[in-house]
């Protein structure tokens, strides 16, 4: 059984057709990149596995059941804004969901259950790499370091499936590379189903275990919002393929989706 059904799934919002006709199977332990021009409906599809929008025809099936319309902790997401707390140290930015679910309306937890929760942070937060970085703020870490709380917050939830819009596209080259070795380890730990967004199509061949590519087929020149893209390419990586990418391949495929 799939974990995600995508069935015949179209999404406009008012009468521009963003996608149209998504129809795709997902595996549990699957990675899928996912890149396209820049509109064509990559965050929306994202949003939708989400909860936080819903298809306008068709229907998302996880684990055979309609995708609840909220947002739950069974998907963690993780966006290109680092979207952590400021005032709150690495530590408390770690623990602060599991806090408020615990203690109700306080979001402060006292005794056990407070020690239990901080040996959870604590682990996660080692697992990204910030374990020097435990009291400090976010203003006080590099862009590459709030993107590895951030992940450490999103993990903290146990997600099953985590989405990622775009999570290094803020950051340098050097520590892109460092951020795709952390996402690799943790995707095989943790046994996660990833979906992420990317600008960068040599960064969607070497990460993900499939390549998804958005693109319109149908163009009406006279009504060009009345056609939303679809998935052109549905691509298995192997790491044969993720060793060869490099640039060559990469560059090909780009072609390809350009020329098509
Ligand atoms: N809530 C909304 N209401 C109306 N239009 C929307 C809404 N959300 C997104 N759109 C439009 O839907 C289209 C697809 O947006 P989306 O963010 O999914 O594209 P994308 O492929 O992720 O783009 P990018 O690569 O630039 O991030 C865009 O034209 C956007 O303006």
């Amino acid at each position: 059984m799939s974990l995600l059904k995508i069935n015949n799934v179209w999404k406009s919002y008012g009468d521009v057709q963003i996608l149209e006709r998504l129809n795709l199977n997902v595996e549990a332990g699957e990675f899928v990149s996912m890149v396209g021009a820049s509109g064509c409906g990559k965050t929306t599809l994202l949003k939708m596995i989400l909860g936080s929008e819903q298809a306008t025809r068709g229907q998302i099936l996880l684990n055979d059941q309609p995708i609840s319309p909220e947002p739950n902790e069974e998907r963690g997401i993780v966006f290109q804004k680092y979207s952590v707390f400021p005032h709150l140290t690495v530590l408390q930015n770690v623990m602060i969901a599991d806090e408020f679910s615990a203690s109700n309306f306080l979001g402060r937890t006292f005794g056990k259950k407070k020690r239990q929760i901080t040996d959870k942070a604590y682990g996660f937060i080692e697992a990204v790499g910030l374990a020097h970085a435990t009291n400090k703020y976010p203003h006080q870490l590099s862009g590459g370091m709030q993107q590895r709380l951030a992940i450490a917050q999103a993990l903290m939830k146990s997600p099953k499936i985590l989405l990622l819009d775009e999570p290094f596209g803020a950051l340098d080259p050097g520590i892109r590379k460092d951020m795709h070795q952390l996402i690799r380890k943790i995707w095989k730990e943790n046994k996660l189903t990833i979906f992420m967004v990317t600008h960068d199509i040599q960064e969607g061949f070497e990460l993900g275990s499939r390549l998804w590519v958005f693109d319109k087929v149908r163009h009406d020149p006279q009504a060009p919002t009345s056609y939303g893209a679809q998935i052109t390419y549905d691509l298995p990586l192997s790491t044969e393929m993720q060793q060869e990418a490099g640039l060559s391949l990469a560059e090909k495929y780009a072609k390809k989706v350009v020329n098509s």
